[in-house]
């Protein structure tokens, strides 16, 4: 895969709010204020299509507001969002994923007492068997029903979930979580896949199958927007990076050269006073961080690597 750059991206001077040449999101005065706290104030903010951008920031930065926002989890005080050139604010979460706009949560929604495959089927969108009249004739429906049956059997096989798929999925792991929820969003065929913090609570076993998957969402043609803190994730996969500090959006460039924008060292420094600036800036080597993690993680973890190693 070649390397995206700044110019295949955007248009014009490159700065917060910069103009993409082919946006898929484009968002104006979004604004969200939870008592005398404005958790959310973007001027202006383009996402990039078929490209994966990840959206990074301090803790409280606002970036889950921003994910709540713009997928109608929640509304704003102000502001107005297109998705693909459709107008979408105020436009309520079930309707958002009709059009073709998916997410995941940080904490896993799948549902324990269900089984692996009937969470995935609970990803399917415009159930013809759910329409009055269609209600009333079983062909209909049982066609569709088995068209979404073989649909979610060929993602479990994708996320290597197929041999799980009658367990209950109170029964997976974390990182086994986050690839059902990746298969159960991508049974309405969206174009657009927003994941919140995808790596959190990921044993280390299924790390890189996770960053192969998101690769190849964006493969298939799909564009990808992720929160995430694991700088492992931001500067191995994303073509394109949005800083947001306090609500707003602070800086925008390619991973490489994101960390060495002063707004970003100013942002992270003015949360994380104890945080050592080189390994914000990328001065300490981010993978000295990131390998004391993961043997962290892997000392917590033995158990899962067990199952999960078969996964990855
Ligand atoms: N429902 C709510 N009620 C009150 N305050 C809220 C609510 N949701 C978020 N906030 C506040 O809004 C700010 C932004 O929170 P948000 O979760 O969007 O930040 P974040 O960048 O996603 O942080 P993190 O990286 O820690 O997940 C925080 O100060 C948070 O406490």
């Amino acid at each position: 895969m070649s390397k995206v750059t700044a110019a295949d991206l955007i248009s014009g001077t490159n700065g917060p709010g910069v103009a993409k040449k082919d946006p898929i999101i484009v968002a104006d005065g979004v604004t969200r204020q939870f008592g005398g706290l404005k958790a959310v104030d973007v001027d202006h903010l383009e996402i990039p299509r078929n490209a994966i951008t990840a959206l990074i920031g301090p803790n409280g930065a606002g970036k889950t507001t921003l994910f709540n926002l713009l997928t109608g989890f929640d509304k704003p005080n102000t502001g107005t969002w297109s998705f693909d050139g459709t107008n979408l604010a105020g436009i309520p979460s079930f309707k958002a994923a009709r059009s073709g706009m998916v997410r995941t949560f940080q904490l896993t929604k799948s549902l324990g007492r269900l089984t692996v495959l009937e969470n995935v089927l609970l990803g399917a969108s415009d159930q013809k068997g759910e329409r009055f009249w269609a209600s009333f004739i079983p062909g209909i429906w049982r066609e569709q029903e088995n068209a979404n049956r073989e649909k979610a059997l060929e993602l479990l096989a994708r996320f290597k979930l197929d041999a799980k798929k009658d367990d209950y999925a109170a029964s997976l792991s974390g990182g086994q979580r986050k690839l059902l929820e990746m298969a159960r969003a991508l049974m309405s065929d969206p174009q657009l896949v927003m994941l919140d913090e995808p790596m959190a609570g990921v044993n280390p076993a299924l790390t890189q199958s996770l960053l192969d998957h998101v690769l190849g969402l964006k493969e298939d043609g799909m564009t990808v927007l992720f929160v995430e803190h694991d700088m492992h994730m931001v500067r191995h996969i994303s073509d394109w990076v949005v800083v947001m500090a306090e609500g707003k959006v602070v800086a925008e460039d390619v991973p490489e050269d994101i960390m060495k924008n002063q707004a970003v060292v100013d942002a992270y420094l003015g949360s994380h006073h104890d945080t050592d600036l080189g390994s914000i800036t990328g001065q300490i080597e981010m993978e000295e961080a990131l390998q004391a993690e993961l043997a962290e993680e892997r000392a917590d973890a033995d158990t899962e690597a067990a199952t999960d190693k078969e996964q990855s």
